[in-house]
């Protein structure tokens, strides 16, 4: 019976099953794997699985399989628990990580305080997408802010972002009200988004705070995302409702982010290790 070792981790309680994979390899469809790992009552249960590999351009490479079993280009809850792994179970040496993925090479730092303890992980995220073609979305025009798209004969006024993955931003007067479940789904597959998309509902506090809820792409309703917060305040700024630095407050916590002057957007937040286990494959 071949096992997989793996450690449980979360971000603001957007879950992941991690497999370090430096020295060994995983059989098989990962795909299948994933979907199985991470399944609530059959599996171990996850958000998404999460391979720590080897890379020749970074310190680390970084594969995210969503719980559907569908790979994405980036994960930031992820990453930062990637980071707080890698920097804790000594696999680098140094608090300043970089990580390969496929929507570039990340540089995340891990913030220690003075008794060298992890306090947080701050993440450089790149610069957003906002070409319609980059998202990818099929909207007219240099950026898709503030337009309509038809679903089921109703206008829905969204703004789409790419950070690497596709972000489809409501804006609501209520994030607890909003219809996360119903029109989630429906945009996640919507045919405006080719490659599908992550849906945020947002609720502006004010302009250095917002409140947020996620429909995933091929994780349905999570507890945080990093990548969708960083969406969040990229739609917030060109919409004229937030500041470029902000608080986002998700189901599981919060997160600070900031798109700074050189149009990379840095995420600061949390990552926390709550088990170590042997999976039967
Ligand atoms: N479901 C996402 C990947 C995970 C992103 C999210 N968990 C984050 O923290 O950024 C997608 O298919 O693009």
């Amino acid at each position: 019976m071949n096992l997989m070792n793996f450690i449980k981790m979360h971000g603001l309680g957007n879950d992941f099953v991690m497999v370090n994979l430096m020295q060994e390899e995983l059989p098989g469809d990962l795909a299948a794997l994933a979907r199985k790992v991470c399944h609530r009552h059959y599996g171990i249960g996850a958000d998404g699985m999460i391979l720590i590999l080897p890379s020749e351009q970074a310190d680390v490479k970084m594969r995210i399989i969503n719980s559907d079993g569908s790979e994405a280009e980036m994960c930031g809850n992820g990453i930062r628990c990637l980071a707080k792994l890698v920097y804790e179970y000594k696999l680098v040496q140094t608090p300043f990580i970089t990580v390969e993925t496929l929507a570039g090479i990340m540089g995340t730092e891990v913030i220690l305080d003075a008794g060298d303890q992890v306090q947080g992980i701050k993440v450089d995220m790149g610069e957003p997408r906002l070409l319609p073609e980059s998202v990818p979305v099929l909207l007219p025009g240099k950026q898709a802010v503030a337009q309509g798209l038809n679903v089921d004969g109703n206008r829905v006024e969204v703004t789409a972002v790419s950070m690497g993955n596709p972000h489809c931003v409501i804006f609501v007067p209520d994030a607890a009200a909003a219809p996360v479940t119903t029109l989630g789904p429906i945009l996640e597959k919507h045919p405006a988004f080719p490659a599908k998309t992550n849906v945020e509902f947002v609720e502006i506090i004010n302009p250095g705070e917002v409140k947020m809820r996620i429909w995933e792409r091929g994780a349905q309703e999570t507890m945080a995302c990093g990548t969708g917060a960083c969406a969040v305040i990229v739609a917030g700024v060109l919409n004229n409702k937030t500041q470029r630095e902000a608080v986002v407050h998700l189901k599981g916590g919060d997160l600070k982010i900031h798109w700074a002057d050189n149009n990379h957007v840095f995420m600061t937040g949390p990552a926390v290790v709550v088990f170590e286990g042997r999976y039967f494959l």
